[in-house]
C-alpha cells in the first residue's frame, strides 16, 4: 500500500504534431481510503505505443485498468479528474461501459483463452452481441488472426481447442480476440511476462505492426522491451508520474535522476 509519495507530479506535455488520443487530466484514484494515483496529467498519441514503467506497486496496472473502466468491478474505488478517449470523457454518466470496452480492448499478463475452439474464441463477443452471420464471422476470424500474426499457424485447425496452442500462440490468440471488434485502443498488461524469449520476440514484432491500426498502451517490467517497442514512455513512482517523454529520451537522457536510476537498474 502506498504510504508516501514524491512531492511533485507536474503536467507532462510533449510538443509534437501527433494527435493526442488518450488524455489523462489531473487524475487521482483511490482503493477505499488508499490513494494509489496522484494527480497525473499527460496525453498519449494516436497509433503510437506508450509504455508504462516503474517499480512494483506504483500504480501502472491500476491506471491502465481505468482506461476501460475495469476497476469499476472493485468495491470502494473512486477517482478525481478525468480521462478522455478521442475527446470524450470515459466517466461521462451517459457513456455505456460496454461501448467503451468495445473501443478499448485489453490483453492480460496471463493468456486466458476460453475453453473453446480457436474460431469461437475470436467470435465470442460478436456472438454475445447477436451477430451470427457465418460469412461475417469468418471474415472477422481471418482478419483478426492475420493481424495478430497467427493465421498461417492455425488456419487449418480453427475448430481445434484453443487450449492446445503454445503459450505464445495463446497470447496471440488473446490479442486476436481483443482486436476482433476493431477497438481504437489496445491495452496490454505485461503481455510477455509468461512467455519465453522467442514468443516474446513475436509479440514485440506484432506490437510494431499493430500500431498501424491501434493506439497501444503497454505495462512492462522489462526495460529492454519498453525501449524496443514503445514510442513514448511514462515512468511512475509511488503513484506519481515522474517523467514522460519520447522513449529514446527517457532511456538515453532522462531529465530526472529517479528515472535514470530506474532505467539503469540502480533501483526498483
Ligand atoms: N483491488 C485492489 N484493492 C486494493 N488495493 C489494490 C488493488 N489493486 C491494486 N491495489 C494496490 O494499488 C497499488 C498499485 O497497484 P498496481 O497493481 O496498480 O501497481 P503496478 O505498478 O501495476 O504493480 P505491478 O508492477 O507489481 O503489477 C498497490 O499498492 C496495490 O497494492
Amino acid at each position: 500500500m502506498t504510504t508516501a509519495a514524491p512531492s511533485e507530479s507536474p503536467a507532462q506535455t510533449i510538443s509534437s504534431p501527433d494527435e493526442q488520443y488518450i488524455q489523462v487530466k489531473d487524475f487521482s484514484f483511490w482503493y477505499g481510503s488508499s490513494q494509489v494515483i496522484f494527480d497525473q496529467t499527460f496525453d498519449m498519441p494516436k497509433q503510437k505505443v506508450t509504455a508504462f514503467i516503474g517499480p512494483s506497486g506504483c500504480g501502472k496496472s491500476t491506471l491502465l485498468r481505468c482506461f476501460n473502466r475495469m476497476n469499476d468491478l472493485i468495491d470502494g474505488i473512486h477517482h478525481t479528474g478525468d480521462v478522455q478517449v478521442g475527446g470524450e470523457s470515459i466517466f461521462d454518466p451517459m457513456l455505456e461501459v460496454i461501448s467503451l470496452r468495445k473501443r478499448v480492448g485489453m490483453v492480460f499478463q496471463k493468456y486466458n483463452p476460453f475453453p473453446k475452439s480457436i474460431y469461437e474464441n475470436i467470435v465470442y463477443s460478436l456472438r454475445v452481441a447477436g451477430r451470427s452471420k457465418k460469412s461475417e464471422l469468418d471474415e472477422v476470424v481471418e482478419r483478426s488472426l492475420r493481424s495478430s500474426a497467427l493465421w498461417d499457424e492455425v488456419k487449418d485447425r480453427l475448430q481445434d481447442s484453443a487450449l492446445g496452442l503454445s503459450g505464445g500462440q495463446m497470447q496471440r490468440l488473446c490479442i486476436a480476440r481483443a482486436i476482433a471488434n476493431q477497438p481504437e485502443i489496445l491495452l496490454m498488461d505485461e503481455p510477455c511476462s509468461a512467455l519465453d524469449p522467442v514468443a516474446t520476440g513475436k509479440i514485440e514484432e506484432l506490437i510494431h505492426s499493430l500500431k498501424r491500426q491501434f493506439t497501444i498502451v503497454i505495462v512492462t517490467h522489462n526495460m529492454q522491451q519498453a525501449a524496443r517497442v514503445s514510442d513514448r514512455t511514462a515512468f511512475f513512482y509511488l503513484g506519481k508520474l515522474i517523467e514522460y517523454d519520447e522513449t529514446q529520451k527517457i532511456f538515453m537522457n532522462p531529465e530526472k535522476s529517479q528515472t535514470e536510476d530506474y532505467v539503469s537498474g540502480r533501483f526498483g
